[in-house]
């Protein structure tokens, strides 16, 4: 924590205003799901079908080399939003473009992702606390499909979680045929929050969110930690580095519902 004393005093004016005043937003790929299980790397959305057989092996190649282009640039901290977003952009329309040739099939999205090796960061149930209480909303730039297939395989898909992603249209046979709406990148969340006025005007009556997130990019990789961290800590109020657990945001929702 950049400011402990800062934090206690949001929790305290938190709990004042009572836990029906509070909700949940966060991330999906690294966030909710592990970074790594055992020393492997745990796939994000997108890895899960790149490591499918659901596409070929060409289309494998060609998803990897945009994999090797792009993510190094993603948690590049040198380098400025301005100067990523319009890489990012590019790099999630040539992806799409190339998972839509595949005409990957609907049916088979499920074994895909359970012969994966995506994990959430918490399984049990008592360390689901985020994702049971407080009106959870996920803001993936994943896929919204295999995104919903991780949290319904992990026994997490509650009737108050809502998820706003990239969400795959499908043809009357079932194939892959397009991307539905705008493209959701990780750095126009906000703006597709905002054009889902609806939800958050239900939602009005919790103003207080915990947010989160690791939109600096992969904090918990072995080396760049040190230099990254105090950009983290300039955006967010708690950090933690190198916790594959959800103990920690689970234990403030408790706190704040007053269950601890
Ligand atoms: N072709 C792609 C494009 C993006 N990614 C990763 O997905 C992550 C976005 O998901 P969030 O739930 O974190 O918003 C992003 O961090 C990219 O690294 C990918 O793996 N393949």
């Amino acid at each position: 924590m950049r400011d402990p004393q800062r934090v206690e005093e949001i929790l305290q004016s938190m709990v004042k205003a009572g836990s029906n005043t509070v909700q949940v937003i966060s991330d999906f790929d690294m966030t909710l799901t592990r970074f790594a299980y055992k020393g492997k790397r745990c796939p994000t959305c997108h890895n899960i079908l790149d490591n499918s057989n659901l596409i070929s092996n060409e289309c494998r190649e060609e998803l990897k080399v945009l994999l090797d282009t792009y993510y190094p640039i993603e948690i590049d901290s040198a380098r400025s939003i301005a100067e990523k977003l319009p890489l990012m952009v590019e790099w999630w329309t040539k992806a799409h473009k190339i998972l839509v040739q595949q005409k990957i099939r609907k049916d088979l999205l499920a074994t895909a992702v359970r012969d994966s090796d995506a994990m959430l960061r918490a399984t049990s149930s008592s360390s689901t606390t985020c994702m049971s209480t407080a009106s959870p909303s996920i803001f993936s730039a994943g896929i919204g499909d295999i995104l919903e297939e991780v949290i319904r395989q992990a026994g997490v898909f509650h009737s108050n979680v809502k998820v706003f992603s990239n969400y795959m249209d499908f043809d009357e046979s079932g194939l892959l045929k397009a991307f539905k709406g705008e493209l959701i990148h990780i750095y126009n969340k906000r703006e597709g929050a905002l054009l889902n006025t609806g939800h958050f005007q239900e939602l009005r009556t919790r103003p207080n969110v915990l947010l989160l997130g690791d939109s600096l990019g992969d904090l918990t990789m072995a080396d760049g930690v040190e230099e990254r961290k105090q950009s983290y800590l300039d955006l967010y109020d708690i950090v933690l580095v190198q916790d594959e657990t959800l103990e920690v945001p689970n234990a403030i929702m408790l706190y704040l519902t007053g269950n601890k």
